[in-house]
């Protein structure tokens, strides 16, 4: 089952093409890294898909129902780039407030699994979270989104912020997640951690799709064993 569709989408901000004809399709259980450098449009095509800007021209589809039908992000959880939780509650209090938004009752058990999952301290969710490192800020978005218990996760450069230490306990997390058919796409700047997690993945360059394959079809296509320098020469020679 295709559970993101693009189709020939465009989006400018003013009178700048950001995004120039896309059309990828993830597939239900796929675990999608979109990678690129700074400024390439990642988050605006995760923006775009979750209709939180306008498209200028294209089709997006969620689960086959159109973008901007209200229910049509009923089955994914986003974890926006920048999170940052209404700093006054405890992290307890924002994951409460989350489950309830979406209709679940709150999983204390659940939560200080995945906790432990993360390497976050149990303790510090009865802190405030003004009190939090931007690590410790993160970890709290990736949980929350976790337990929302969602098919598709859709994370804007979930591993920005996490030690090397949380990180590697966040790839774990993940391949157990891929195993119960969860679907993940993702913008990260991380290239060993799509290599490590990745079915497939898109390489955004100047507002178009440069490569969309698997990593090792990525290595092969640009003549090199190293996904970095497969990465490097796929951007250069569009430059
Ligand atoms: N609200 C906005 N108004 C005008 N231009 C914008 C807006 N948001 C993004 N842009 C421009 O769109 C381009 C793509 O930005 P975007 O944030 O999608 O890139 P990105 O690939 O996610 O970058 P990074 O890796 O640095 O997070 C950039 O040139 C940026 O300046």
């Amino acid at each position: 089952m295709t559970v993101i569709q693009f189709k020939d989408v465009c989006k400018d901000y003013r009178i700048h093409r950001i995004l120039d004809h896309i059309d990828l399709q993830i597939e239900q259980g796929e675990f999608f890294g979109l990678v690129g450098v700074n400024g390439a449009g990642k988050t605006t095509l995760i923006k775009s898909l979750l209709d939180l800007c306008e498209i200028e021209q294209g089709d997006i589809y969620l689960f086959g129902v159109p973008h901007t039908t209200y229910n049509a992000r009923t089955h994914l959880s986003f974890l926006p780039e920048h999170f940052i939780p209404p700093y006054y509650l405890t992290g307890q209090n924002f994951l409460t407030y989350i489950a309830r938004l979406q209709g679940q009752t709150f999983n204390l058990a659940r939560a200080h699994e995945i906790c432990c999952t993360l390497d976050f301290a149990v303790t510090a969710l009865n802190q405030p979270v003004q009190d939090y490192s931007k690590g410790m800020a993160q970890k709290l978005g990736l949980i929350a989104s976790i337990l929302s218990n969602k098919s598709l996760l859709v994370w804007d450069e979930p591993m920005s912020g996490l030690d090397p230490k949380a990180r590697a306990y966040l790839k774990n997390y993940l391949v157990n997640l891929k195993g119960i058919g969860k679907t993940l796409f993702f913008s990260t700047h991380l290239l060993p951690d799509v290599e490590a997690l990745c079915d497939r993945m898109a390489i955004l360059h100047e507002g178009r799709l440069k490569f969309v394959g698997t990593p090792a079809e990525c290595c092969r296509l640009f003549a090199t064993p190293n996904l970095e320098q497969a990465y490097l020469n796929c951007i250069e020679q569009h430059e």
